[in-house]
């Protein structure tokens, strides 16, 4: 989103150290990074702050274990060793592995466990294992809604997912993640078409060697004209949603499924502007140094959450300006009044919003929509319902890639592999 000549994330912004593909793509296309802000988070329940964190790391320690026991040293152990059987995919598509639905895949990486946390909410996965009322409702339950804006009734692996972004060392690409999708298709020599597709529809073609074949018509618009290219093969790479893409598959046999996912409507907003800090804290203004607050589900408030940003070209944190103005990023479920706004900030220069149909409205049990939706035609969004995040994307679009591949050319023994942990595993 530009402001007033500035660039700033209103989307997909950061991306954990982890994530071996993203960094990979910014590695091979010479990009560079900025590391994740590391301003003092608070959580605020409507009334007070709960929890307000230090820039001393062992006062932070103290206040944890004080509030909370050892419960978020659980935690971090819990999502480590979540992040660890999630690494197996790398390992998988380094050697061109792939799988026919998000549900062996994510078998594939932690068995039963995984597939469990998709069919249970957070909440009762949390439970389970032992965390208290109050370090879910006054930690997790915040991290939920300021990443998905959801509560801990989302799936337990997108709820991993989104605790995995406690960890330090997030990290975004300079100038913008969107670098990263423009230097991937100029690289790969692609022809884009920046057009929008209308329908799909599957064809018998005679080709050059006179023998007829079916293939894909992909009928699209680029401003009123309609057009349409033949294809071999379709990768989908969209939210199969009438309100986001509204594709249509014409005189498919058997039928193509229809989905009825709904996505999660959230709001991003922008505002630079003096915060009204006594809204959240009676301390005097020049010692509120909060630079994100949290709420938690019952704060009762008209937003998720709220923050200070820098634009994609900063490369350091944020400097506190002398007239104590900053340029704030709002998550909230619905646009911001005025009187909203005036509410939270003394004074703003200005406020642009974005909104969105972000990310799956989580509701466990998840079946998730298949990957082959018909004989040479893929799927790749299907991922999004175990968790939504850029990364995931590019490991549906990498396991898409080897799937066709591989039953393009018969490889049958390529795909759907029981054990394989196991078996790269002796390989060495
Ligand atoms: C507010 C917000 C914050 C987020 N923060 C993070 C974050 O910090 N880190 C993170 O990892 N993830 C984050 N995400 C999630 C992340 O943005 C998504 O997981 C990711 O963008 C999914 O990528 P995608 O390419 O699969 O789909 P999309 O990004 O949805 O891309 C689909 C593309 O298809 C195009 N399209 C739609 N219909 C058609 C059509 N008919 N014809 C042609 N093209 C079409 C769309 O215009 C779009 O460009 C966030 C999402 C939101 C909304
Ligand atoms: C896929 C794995 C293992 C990790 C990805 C973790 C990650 C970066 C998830 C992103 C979750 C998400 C949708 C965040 C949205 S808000 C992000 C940020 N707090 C902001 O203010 O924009």
């Amino acid at each position: 989103m530009t402001v007033r000549g500035q660039e700033y994330e209103a989307g997909g912004s950061v991306i954990h150290p982890l994530n071996l593909h993203m960094k990979r793509f910014v590695k091979d296309l010479g990009l560079s990074t900025v590391q994740g802000f590391g301003g003092l988070m608070g959580v605020y329940n409507g009334e007070t702050l709960v929890f307000e964190e230090s820039s001393w790391f062992i006062i932070n320690m103290i206040k944890l274990i004080w509030h909370y026991g050892f419960q978020s040293l659980r935690m971090h152990m819990w999502v480590e060793d979540i992040l660890d059987k999630f690494m197996r995919i790398y390992r998988y598509q380094s050697h061109d592995y792939a799988f026919s639905s998000v549900e062996k895949l994510l078998h594939s990486l932690g068995g039963d466990e995984f597939l469990g946390m998709l069919n249970r909410t957070l909440l009762e996965t949390l439970q389970k294992a032992g965390f208290s009322e109050k370090f879910l409702n006054e930690i997790v339950a915040p991290v939920m809604r300021v990443n998905y804006g959801q509560s801990m009734n989302i799936n337990g692996f997108v709820g991993a997912v989104s605790m995995s972004c406690a960890d330090s060392g997030l990290w975004a690409v300079e100038g913008g993640n969107k670098l990263v999708c423009s230097g991937l298709l100029r690289a790969s020599k692609s022809n884009l078409i920046t057009g929008s597709v209308m329908y799909i529809e599957e064809k018998t073609r005679t080709k050059r060697t006179g023998n007829p074949t079916k293939m894909y018509e992909v009928v699209y618009q680029i401003g009123s004209e309609t057009r349409s290219d033949f294809y071999d093969i379709v990768l989908v790479a969209t939210p199969l949603n009438r309100k986001m893409s509204n594709i249509t598959f014409l005189n498919f046999d058997p039928p193509i499924e229809e989905f009825h996912q709904y996505y999660q409507h959230i709001v991003t907003t922008l505002i630079k502007g003096q915060l009204n800090s006594t809204l959240f804290s009676s301390r005097a203004l020049d010692k509120f140094d909060l630079s994100t607050i949290l709420t938690t589900d019952n704060s009762d408030l008209f937003i998720n959450s709220i923050g200070i940003v820098s634009s994609v070209t900063e490369n350091d944190n944020p400097q506190p300006s002398t007239e104590r103005a900053h340029v704030w990023k709002i998550f909230s479920q619905e646009i911001l009044t005025k009187e909203q706004i005036l509410k939270l900030f003394l004074s703003y220069d200005y406020a642009v919003k974005q909104p969105w149909l972000a990310y799956p409205r989580y509701k466990p049990p998840e079946k998730c929509p298949s990957i082959i939706l018909h004989d040479r035609l893929y799927y790749l969004n299907g991922i999004e319902c175990a968790a939504s995040a850029m990364e995931m994307s590019a490991i549906a679009a990498h396991n898409a890639a080897l799937l066709a591949y591989h039953r393009w050319n018969g490889h049958t023994d390529m795909i759907d592999q029981e054990d394989l942990y196991e078996k790269l595993k002796t390989e060495l």
